[in-house]
């Protein structure tokens, strides 16, 4: 049996790594093989978009996003669906969509920038209180320019994603939007077991092994 693809996208400091992570441990609980991974990814050109958004902007920064993401899924996302594991993403589409709008490149270019890529089997989009996530991506460290700004730029930033959510389910892309409110990171984790075991116990289908499975991580 092929794996599944799914994408946690979301707000500066939302907690999408936190809760990538959690998910991952709960899936693998079930017995699913699963594969922890993120964009950009963590190979010379993802590392380059990551740290490099004070230098590349606009049309540069939204082309070097997508070739890491060609790239990232040729040589882990696609291998690790094939092998039958469960993909977890941290980021992917739905955050193009969003900052590289914000970056001023027209959401048109940015579908045809991307119009390769592979559809996930579902993408969950977490919201939140924006003062309180810029606040927590604060305390952890920046190391981008969309990171800085303060509450306002954090709402903008957050009915952005709302938006996204729509226009992704508009384009057929399976999508689920969970307001992660005042949810400690393992009730956030546990609420989004449901949608996710919806997804992979497809009828009759078990998990691959009936004890707790490996984690593997980019
Ligand atoms: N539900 C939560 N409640 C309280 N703190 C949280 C929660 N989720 C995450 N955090 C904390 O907030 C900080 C940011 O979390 P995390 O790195 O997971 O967010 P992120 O969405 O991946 O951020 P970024 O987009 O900036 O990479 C971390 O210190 C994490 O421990
Ligand atoms: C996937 C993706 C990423 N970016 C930029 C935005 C941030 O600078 C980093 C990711 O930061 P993180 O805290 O490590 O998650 O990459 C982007 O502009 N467009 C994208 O599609």
């Amino acid at each position: 049996m092929t794996g599944r693809f799914i994408v946690i996208d979301g707000p500066s400091g939302v907690g999408k790594t936190t809760t990538v992570a959690l998910l991952a441990s709960l899936v693998a609980a079930d017995g699913w093989e699963v594969h922890r991974t993120k964009e950009p990814s963590h190979t010379t050109l993802g590392e380059t978009a990551r740290h490099g958004t004070d230098e590349y902007r606009g049309l540069t920064l939204a082309c070097l996003v997508a070739a890491d993401r060609y790239h990232h899924l040729d040589t882990e996302i696609r291998p690790a669906i094939t092998a039958g594991k469960v993909v977890i993403c941290d980021r992917y589409l739905a955050t193009s969509l969003v900052l590289q709008r914000l970056d001023g490149v027209d959401g048109a270019y940015i579908w045809a920038l991307n119009q390769h890529i592979d559809r996930p089997h579902l993408t969950i989009i977490l919201t939140g209180d924006p003062v309180r996530s810029r606040a927590r991506a604060a305390a952890r460290g920046i190391h981008s320019r969309f990171h800085r700004g303060g509450p306002e730029a954090g709402y903008h930033e957050r009915e952005r994603y709302d938006q996204v959510a729509e226009e992704l389910a508009e384009a057929g892309f399976p999508v689920h939007l969970h307001d992660v409110g005042e949810q400690q990171p393992e009730e956030v984790a546990a609420a989004l077991l449901s949608p996710v075991r919806a997804l992979l116990t497809v009828a009759g289908t078990q998990p691959p092994t009936g004890n707790a499975a490996r984690i593997s991580e980019s």
